[in-house]
């Protein structure tokens, strides 16, 4: 996978050169290029930012330098944090995942002048993501989690892929409670069943504990679980 990001502070971007983004990129698995956006300016100053057409607080991100800026790194799919865009999930970090390119425009002021987001949308597919409903300084924050989420799916980034079957949203639950030695610690024991030695009920008990998470921290996200999601004994419960 190629990773192009464009940012007015490379430097936010330097945590990618760490543990496994940076592995991932020394094996080949990742290619990323961090780059400044100020490259594509023109001016003496190096001007990206302007006031907001209708007037209002802030700058707005001027038109020209991601418009060359794209025209150079494209095509690709390019994402954009924002606190409009689409909520960034663990379905769609799997999607973005099976993406051979992407680009990251990371906005900052008031956001980026929309017609670069439709502009490239002629020629590329765009995609406004947002972590949550907050506002941060920019994007750069925000896309060091987004690849940090699709990055660890790609093949051969995770030591043991099976860490991707039970962890939380994977089947759209939140994972079950975790343990390890001592099995006394602080007289606060580890569940028996897991030390039973019984697979079954081990897979059972960690099943109910998934579902009881998620029914009380995120019953938004139940729902939204398919029927066959359920096998019969949850049916039951
Ligand atoms: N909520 C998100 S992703 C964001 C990006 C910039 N500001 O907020």
């Amino acid at each position: 996978m190629r990773v192009d990001v464009v940012t007015i502070f490379p430097e936010y971007l330097a945590p990618l050169e760490l543990s496994l983004i940076g592995k991932a990129r020394a094996t080949g698995i990742l290619d990323v290029a961090v780059h400044d956006l100020r490259t594509w300016t023109s001016d003496v100053h190096r001007t990206v930012d302007d006031t907001p057409y209708g007037g209002g607080p802030g700058m707005v991100m001027r038109p020209e330098p991601w418009g060359e800026a794209l025209d150079e790194l494209g095509p690709g799919h390019l994402i954009v944090p924002s606190p409009a865009g689409v909520r960034f999930t663990q379905p769609l970090a799997h999607a973005l995942a099976g993406e051979p390119r992407l680009i990251f425009a990371c906005g900052r002021y008031e956001g980026i002048d929309q017609r670069v987001l439709d502009h490239a949308a002629e020629r590329m597919p765009v995609t406004e993501v947002s972590l949550g409903d907050y506002v941060l300084f920019g994007g750069e924050v925000a896309v060091l989690v987004v690849l940090e989420a699709v990055v660890r799916l790609l093949p051969g980034v995770l030591g043991n892929a099976d860490s991707l079957i039970e962890e939380s949203h994977a089947d759209g639950l939140l994972e079950a409670p975790v343990y390890t030695k001592p099995a006394q610690w602080r007289d606060l024991p580890v569940p028996e069943v897991l030390r039973s030695g019984d697979h079954g009920r081990i897979a059972r008990w960690r099943r109910d504990q998934s579902l009881l998470r998620t029914a009380r921290r995120r019953p938004d996200l139940l729902p939204a679980l398919p029927p066959q999601a359920l096998d019969r004994h949850d049916r039951a419960a």
